[in-house]
């Protein structure tokens, strides 16, 4: 019998899990990243961001989005619209339902895989093209719960290892390498974070601490290396600037498939240098689904 959160992933075409082995890496802010390079990447596409990194949930903040409500329908939860009514871009975070930003969530196992389950299963996505999973760090509960849920709809599962290039994260992105292979979850690649830094006066990239670690993993373990994001201080206060939706952005590009009003986080991350290098992410990572699906096709 088909469970409920089968029956709710029917609508949902590919399901992204964003993994890293270490906390601070950045996953957060490239899952973001990753959800809003999609939903620019056509005026067709439709995104879900979920974030199940329970204990410290911060996509709310990142898209600008704390304090908004999440409604109950007869259908379920209905998920916050990052771009209001055109309701290309829904987010899921526990940090929707929290009475007051900064109220903690101390939960024991049974509870997170509980609403991880809700998660799945009660939240009215409707049509996606893309999922993407924000995780907390390491290899949980929380991703354990993930996977059992979603078996019923393995085959549409795939991962991202985020990582910095420094020698003890490429360590823990290891971990996650062998927990995706443990699990059969296929990795369209990896991405390395805060490599090198962008000066904010001229935009040149330094490369202030190691960079190439993660490229190097990704040959070694023959991954596709997706792309280095260097540190952005754009992107940081960006994201990390939980007013972001108030600001002005009137001399901003017009974008006719943008609603004005409403997301204008969007244009604002489109002016940032990480979001070009993100572009190029994309495309590679487009291309490994479409890699993945034809492998698929053929073993089937
Ligand atoms: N490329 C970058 N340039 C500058 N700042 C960054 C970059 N990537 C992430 N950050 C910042 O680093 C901090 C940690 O990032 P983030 O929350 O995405 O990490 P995380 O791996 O999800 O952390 P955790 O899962 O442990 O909560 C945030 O303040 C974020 O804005
Ligand atoms: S990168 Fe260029 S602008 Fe930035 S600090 Fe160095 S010289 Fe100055």
């Amino acid at each position: 019998m088909e469970t409920p959160v089968a029956r709710r992933c029917r609508t949902i075409k590919n399901i992204i899990i964003v993994l890293s082995g270490k906390g601070g890496v950045g996953k957060s802010s490239v899952s973001t990243q990753l959800a809003l390079s999609l939903y620019r990447s056509s005026s067709l596409t439709k995104v879900g961001l979920l974030d199940v990194d329970l204990t410290g949930p911060s996509i709310p903040r990142m898209l600008g989005l704390d304090g908004q409500p999440v409604h109950q329908s007869s259908d379920g939860w209905v998920p916050v619209f990052a771009d209001g009514s055109e309701a290309r871009m829904a987010a899921m975070s526990v940090g929707f339902l929290l009475k007051k930003k900064g109220d903690s969530v101390v939960w024991r196992g049974p509870k997170k895989n509980g609403m991880i389950r809700q998660f799945l299963s009660d939240v009215r996505w409707g049509e996606l093209d893309y999922l993407v999973i924000d995780t907390p760090p390491g290899t949980s509960d929380e991703h354990l719960s993930l996977l059992e849920h979603l078996a019923p709809v393995h085959s549409k599962l795939s991962a991202v290892i985020v990582t910095t290039p420094q020698a003890v994260a490429l360590t823990d992105a290891m971990k996650c390498l062998s927990f995706s292979k443990a699990v059969n979850l296929p990795i369209l690649g990896l991405i390395e974070n805060m490599s090198g830094y962008v000066c904010p006066c001229c935009g040149e990239v330094s490369n202030v601490f190691s960079t190439g670690g993660g490229k190097a993993m990704a040959q070694r373990e023959q991954l596709t290396f997706l792309g280095s994001l260097p540190v952005d201080t754009e992107l940081v206060s960006l994201l990390d600037d939980a007013d972001t939706t108030g600001k002005s952005v009137e001399t901003s590009e017009q974008n006719p498939t943008e609603s004005s009003s409403s997301f204008k986080l969007l244009r604002l991350y489109k002016a940032t240098p990480s979001a070009d290098l993100f572009a190029d992410i994309l495309a590679k990572l487009l291309n490994s689904i479409e890699g993945l699906a034809k492998a698929k096709g053929q073993a089937s």
